[in-house]
């Protein structure tokens, strides 16, 4: 029997209604009865995916905090969110139930890449073989193990000192390059020594590539599934070539230091690093007789994971030293007063530097480099003050959100190294935040802090950051947007220069 529109019209929207009233009822069963947070309105069948910003969206979620509160929940393409929007929520949730709040959401698009078997512990879910190879991690990114780094790390800042002498419109360029050294001399021995290191291109290739495939809504199929099912040539499934690539890349990034390290053993010639100490436990740290293609995936992940966040946040720093010269002339004296004129800062210098130390701690709360941190899932389903959490959620930190709370920071949006001599009891540590939570922690996070601090040190001490000036000697207004992501930020422009002819002779004497 033939339909006319008319019933086709009142048929679909009876289906669609139908729907809607299942998906309620669905939820309003899952959860026990017991409320969902407070969110936005979905809109019927897609949820909040139009309310979800492209943009900063730690900014929107804390627009969010004040109608909706701490926690906040909404759905996007089918998954369910929530947003923890205060450090107290984070505290319960991240921290003090961390044994269920560390997982992490495997999207289709990881899935795609990892072929069913992630081998990359970032991505994986909260197993056994997780567990292993944070164990190896964590042995060799302890803070006693960090301490073994911290020559190569001095080394490198001197390294810095020299190129910021030489070209110092090039300082983005030459800050990557210290901190991919750093990261590829303790990982593999490997010595950054040209600007064109053949490890650092593959590698900063691989990473370009790759950091597409995080943000799940950059991918499709990661809202239609079925999509995974076209053939790799059909329309639409461009996303399975981007996939092999992103495959191969990790492949490559892994194998060819590993080799490379391996090939140096047999020869007698290896330097001692990450893959040579592993190496050398033969099996004894995991009891598995896989162990060395543990070390091997979890060294791939390290240059990846640790080279462009250390020096974003260096980058975060030095604008802060930009904005605010008093502060930069503060840190620079008490570092002359301490080091004098006639050597480079060290690590044993830095217990005598508490107003640089605050420092660095302001820049990584005054401008966090993973704003709302890597988003963790839910393992199982969770009731927090009388609210139902459920299973598999995303979980987002609002990390921005909790650093720039003004009740607990006063006067966030300023660079305040002040705020840290004590006087605010109740400020907590931003490395209790900046590095992500609990099981997921970030396991570089030793070594990260203790490169900021002998990275910074050095060049408080020899040059001076300033605006630059136009033509006619006018200073030109940075451009800069604090609350955007390092990550997305564009070159900020700024003059480095040497503070006296000392310290170019200084800076001169390492380079020799
Ligand atoms: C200032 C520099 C750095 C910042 C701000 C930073 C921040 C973070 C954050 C926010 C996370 C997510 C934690 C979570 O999911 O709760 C993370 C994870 C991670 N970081 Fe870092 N990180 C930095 C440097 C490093 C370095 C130097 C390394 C390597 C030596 C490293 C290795 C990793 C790894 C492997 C993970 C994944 C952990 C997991 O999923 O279990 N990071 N980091």
């Amino acid at each position: 029997m033939d339909m006319d529109i008319q019933s086709i019209a009142v048929l679909t929207a009876t289906l669609a209604a139908s729907l809607l009233v299942y998906q309620k009822w669905a939820h309003y069963r899952g959860s026990g009865g017991l409320p969902y947070p407070p969110g936005p309105k979905p809109d019927p069948l897609i949820g909040n995916l139009r309310q979800i910003p492209r943009k900063k969206q730690w900014i929107t979620y804390g627009e969010w905090k004040k109608v909706y509160g701490d926690v906040v929940y909404f759905t996007a393409g089918g998954k369910e969110v929530v947003v923890l929007n205060s450090a107290q929520v984070a505290v319960d949730l991240m921290e003090k139930r961390g044994a269920i709040y560390s997982d992490r959401d495997q999207h289709n698009m990881q899935k795609e890449i990892a072929q069913g078997k992630v081998i990359h512990f970032p991505f994986m879910k909260c197993t056994e073989e997780f567990n292993l190879h944070r164990k190896v991690v964590n042995t060799a990114f302890s803070i006693p193990a960090s301490r073994k780094y911290q020559p190569c790390q001095e080394k490198e800042a001197r390294g810095l000192l020299g190129r910021l002498l030489e070209s110092p419109a090039d300082y983005p360029k030459h800050i990557r390059r210290a901190t991919g050294s750093i990261i590829l001399t303790i990982t593999y021995g490997h010595e950054v020594t040209t600007d064109d290191d053949a490890l650092v291109k593959l590698n900063e290739e691989a990473l370009a590539h790759n950091i597409v495939t995080f943000d799940p809504t950059n991918f499709l199929v990661n809202f239609i599934p079925w999509l995974k099912y076209l053939p790799a040539w059909a329309p639409g499934a461009g996303f399975k070539e981007y996939a092999r690539v992103a495959r191969e890349y990790g492949r490559m990034t892994a194998d060819i230091p590993f080799d490379e390290v391996k090939s140096k053993i047999a020869a007698g010639t290896a330097d001692s690093c990450y893959v040579t100490n592993l190496l050398a436990e033969n099996g004894k740290l995991t009891g598995r007789n896989d162990e060395e293609s543990i070390i091997k995936v979890t060294a791939g992940v390290l240059y990846g994971a640790g080279s462009d966040t250390t020096a974003m946040a260096i980058k975060a720093y030095l604008l802060a030293m930009l904005l605010y010269p008093d502060v930069q002339e503060k840190i620079h004296q008490e570092i002359e007063n301490v080091v004098g004129q006639d050597r480079l800062p060290t690590f044993t210098d830095m217990d005598s530097l508490p107003y640089f130390h605050n420092s660095v701690l302001e820049s990584l709360r005054w401008k966090p480099g993973a704003p709302i941190g890597i988003p963790h899932a839910l393992q199982r389903d969770d009731v927090y003050d009388g609210m139902f959490l459920p299973k598999d959620a995303v979980i987002m930190a609002n990390v921005w959100g909790m650093l720039h709370d003004e009740k607990t920071y006063p006067d966030p949006s300023r660079f305040w190294p002040e705020r840290w001599d004590g006087r605010f009891p109740d400020a907590r540590d931003p490395r209790t935040y900046a590095f992500g939570f609990n099981r997921r922690i970030c396991p570089g996070r030793h070594l990260a802090f203790n490169s900021l601090l002998i990275i910074l040190a050095n060049v408080m001490a020899v040059f001076k950051i300033e605006k630059q000036r136009d033509e006619d000697g006018r200073e030109v207004e940075p451009i800069y947007d604090l609350e955007e992501a390092e990550l997305f930020m564009p070159f900020v422009e700024c003059s480095i220069t040497p503070r006296s002819p000392a310290s170019v002779a200084l800076i001169r004497s390492t380079m020799a």
